[in-house]
């Protein structure tokens, strides 16, 4: 099937081949397509959003009038081009947003009604005898499925809805929403149960319970972020808005009691001529790329596979000085797997086998259901019980707060399991009056040092103390290319810390491996929160990767959270972000874009305001030229006459508008050096840039306005 993707919009299917596109100017195909929306958001209603452009309107329908009722050259002239600096502004933004649209129809693709089977829940079933995959079904239109409803998805199917496998695994191709054309697995109980609606499943059956009702899923949120229609402005653009409009007000101001100086001085100015007086001076440029700016930034996370829901998380990615990551999941490929069992000296093969088959039975996680298989291939014996005598058993489910999971078998000897980290396993043995021997510890270890999880397994009859039977091996896979990663991530200046519910040897085994700065092990959801406020409280941002249900405490917590798409519901409804390549490395694409966001929106502002002081200072000479001759002097650039001086500097401001639109949405190149040089750089560059810029500009369109009968 060749599903519209978030990057088929693009020249390449490659979604990280973007650069290309958004680095090359504009062209007539882009601005005639967002020219309709353009003119919609001329609508004043919409345009009081932006005080300073809202004064640029006013001011335009103020000339019209004038234009009309006292007909003159100058006056249509200044009149057109008020209105070319509205419709400029709005045209940046219609540009910037148009990209979205695109991949947003294309996103609406997935959202093709489909027939889904919904499992009709029969009564006396139990979970246990008798699976979802066994259970009667009914056809259902998609759209009709509410939350908690479970469907059966088979291969070849799409999948209704959003949800969490509940059982079975299955290989999905989830490329109508991540670009990526490999499939991924998703399977019930661990850390990679979430599914997407208008994904497809390619092998066996699965059971999904619902987890959003139809018009707001993943995808439908997905739709709303490219198309910007729930754009909220961060903290930093209303504060930078907030002082665009002080200026306004001010110059406002400077420009009304200019009038009675003027009459005073025996030059009135006529309305028209402060009105376009006003336009120049205040931040009008700033005030039309500002929103293009950060709707640009969004669009570039989008464009490397990464769903920023609100702008404010990109602006925080800009100077995060920490990033946590979860291990499993997240460093990990969270492909946990049973690879072998150590038996402790004193127990059998066969006992342990048994013990850690029967404690794994009701375990739904993947690490669980690995032992099952491990034992079946490798260990099935004499021990092997058949699955009636647990029936009437009490299940100890496995909790990341625990870190532990097992089984109370009914009966007269009252067998109890567990399995779990050695250390809570230890404090278990402990509790009935049983000790851990030493030896133990040297299996634990052992597994530990090569990066593995060693799960404890004990087991007590009745009252008697418990008994340790052995270790069994997890094994993992460390993500490729991820120690390069964190060294460029060290090199901006950000710690990486792995924070683990593993054991510490384990934990430093994997950190080493993969070439974090710290380790947290040992660490309950509860932990991963302490250690984040505890970083915000020493001042310092925070971003935090995970996948896990027990990440999303921290996730929600951090100042940019950002779930991997193979993670659970929980984790992506709790994070700011969603990683679709669920690569935890991408936060150095993230702090590049936000930095560069951070940086553009500077650069531009410098621009802007130097660029208005520069044209006080083109234009007042020539207006009172003609009764102060000795301004003649200030008017160093020589202005052919005021009407021409004034009309100049009109069409100046309008098209510095356009000619910044494409440096707005590529952004200002971002390298990482210190900040301090950044800054002393862009100042010199858009300070003293926008301070010449008008100059040169002025003259040159003067040159032209000058030969226009009665301007000139
Ligand atoms: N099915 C299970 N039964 C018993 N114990 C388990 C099971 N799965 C994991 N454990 C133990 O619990 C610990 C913590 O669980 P988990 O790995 O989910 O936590 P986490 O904080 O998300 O850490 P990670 O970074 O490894 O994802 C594991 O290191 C392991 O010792
Ligand atoms: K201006
Ligand atoms: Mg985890």
């Amino acid at each position: 099937m060749s599903a519209p993707t978030l990057t088929s919009v693009e020249a390449s299917p490659n979604p990280h081949a973007h650069s290309a596109r958004t680095a090359s100017a504009l062209s007539w195909a882009q601005i005639r397509g967002a020219m309709p929306d353009a003119l919609r958001k001329l609508n004043p209603k919409e345009m009081v959003a932006s005080p300073v452009l809202f004064v640029v309107e006013v001011g335009a329908v103020l000339t019209t009038g004038l234009a009309i009722t006292d007909p003159s050259l100058f006056a249509i002239l200044i009149t057109i081009w008020l209105w070319a600096t509205v419709l400029f502004a709005t045209l940046a933004e219609s540009i910037a947003e148009s990209r979205g649209k695109a991949q947003a129809s294309s996103l609406r693709a997935t959202q093709k009604q489909t027939t889904a089977r919904k499992v009709i829940a029969a009564s006396g079933t139990s979970k246990l005898t008798s699976g979802f995959t066994r259970m009667a079904t009914e056809d259902v239109p998609s759209a009709s499925l509410a939350v908690g409803d479970v469907v059966l998805v088979s291969a070849g199917e799409t999948i209704p809805g959003d949800g969490d496998v509940v059982e079975g695994a299955a290989s999905v191709d989830e490329s109508a929403i991540t670009g990526e054309s490999a499939p991924v697995i998703r399977e019930s109980g661990g850390d990679r149960s979430a599914v997407t609606g208008g994904t497809v499943v390619l092998s066996d059956t699965i059971a999904i319970r619902i987890t959003a009702p139809a018009g707001s899923t993943f995808v439908d949120r997905m739709i709303a972020l490219v198309e910007g229609s729930e754009r909220q402005r961060t903290p930093n653009e209303i504060a930078l808005n907030i002082l665009l409009t002080s200026l306004t007000i001010i110059f406002l101001l400077a420009v009304v009691t200019l009038q009675p100086f003027a009459i005073y001085s025996g030059s009135p100015q006529s309305l028209l001529v402060l009105v376009a007086l006003l336009v120049c001076l205040i931040p009008t440029t700033i005030g039309a790329l500002l929103s293009a700016i950060g709707i640009a930034g969004m669009d570039r996370l989008v464009q490397r596979n990464v769903l920023a829901m609100s702008g404010r998380a990109v602006e925080a990615a800009g100077d995060v000085d920490v990033l946590l990551l979860d291990k499993t999941g997240t460093i990990t490929y969270g492909n946990r797997r049973a690879t072998d069992l150590l038996v402790a000296t004193g127990a059998t093969i066969e006992e342990l086998a048994g013990a850690a088959r029967l404690a794994s039975l009701a375990d739904e996680t993947p690490e669980g259901r690995s032992v099952l298989v491990l034992i079946d291939e490798k260990f099935s014996g004499p021990g092997a019980e058949p699955l009636a005598d647990i029936l009437g058993a009490e299940l100890v489910p496995f909790s990341a707060h625990t870190r532990m999971s097992g089984i109370d078998l009914a009966g007269p000897d009252g067998l109890r399991i567990r399995k779990g980290a050695a250390s809570t396993v230890a404090r278990w043995v402990h509790s009935t009056g049983g000790v851990t021997p030493d030896q133990i510890e040297t299996l634990v270890d052992g597994v530990s040092m090569t990066g593995g999880t060693p799960l404890v397994v004990a087991q007590q009859y009745g009252s008697g103390p418990a008994r340790v039977l052995g270790v069994i091996h997890l094994k993992d896979v460390v993500k490729e290319g991820l120690r390069e990663r964190f060294d460029e991530l060290r090199a901006m200046g950000i710690r990486t810390i792995m924070v683990t519910g593993d054991n510490a040897i384990t934990a430093r085994a994997i950190a080493a491996e993969a070439g974090v700065d710290d380790v947290l092990a040992e660490a309950t959801p509860e932990d991963k929160l302490v250690l984040i406020r505890r970083e915000q409280a020493g001042g310092r941002l925070v971003a935090m990767a995970g996948d896990g249900t027990n990440d999303a405490p921290a996730l929600a917590q951090a100042d940019v959270g950002v779930a991997m798409n193979t993670g659970t519901s929980a984790a992506k409804e709790a994070g700011n972000m969603v990683d679709l390549d669920s690569d935890p490395t991408k936060l150095i694409e993230i702090v590049r874009i936000g930095k560069q966001l951070l940086i553009t929106r500077g650069a531009l502002t410098t621009f802007s305001i130097a660029n208005d002081i520069a044209k006080y200072f083109a234009i007042l000479p020539a207006m009172f030229m003609v009764v102060f001759p000795q301004l003649e002097v200030l008017n160093i650039m020589g202005l052919s006459s005021p009407e021409s001086a004034i009309l100049s500097a009109v069409i100046f401001n309008a098209l510095i508008i356009v000619v910044l639109i494409p440096l707005s949405l590529r952004g200002v190149r971002y390298r990482p050096v210190a900040a301090s040089a950044l800054l002393r750089r862009n100042l010199l560059i858009y300070g003293l840039g926008g301070l010449i810029a008008p100059f040169i500009g002025i003259k040159l369109i003067d040159l032209l306005t000058s030969l226009l009968p009665g301007i000139g």
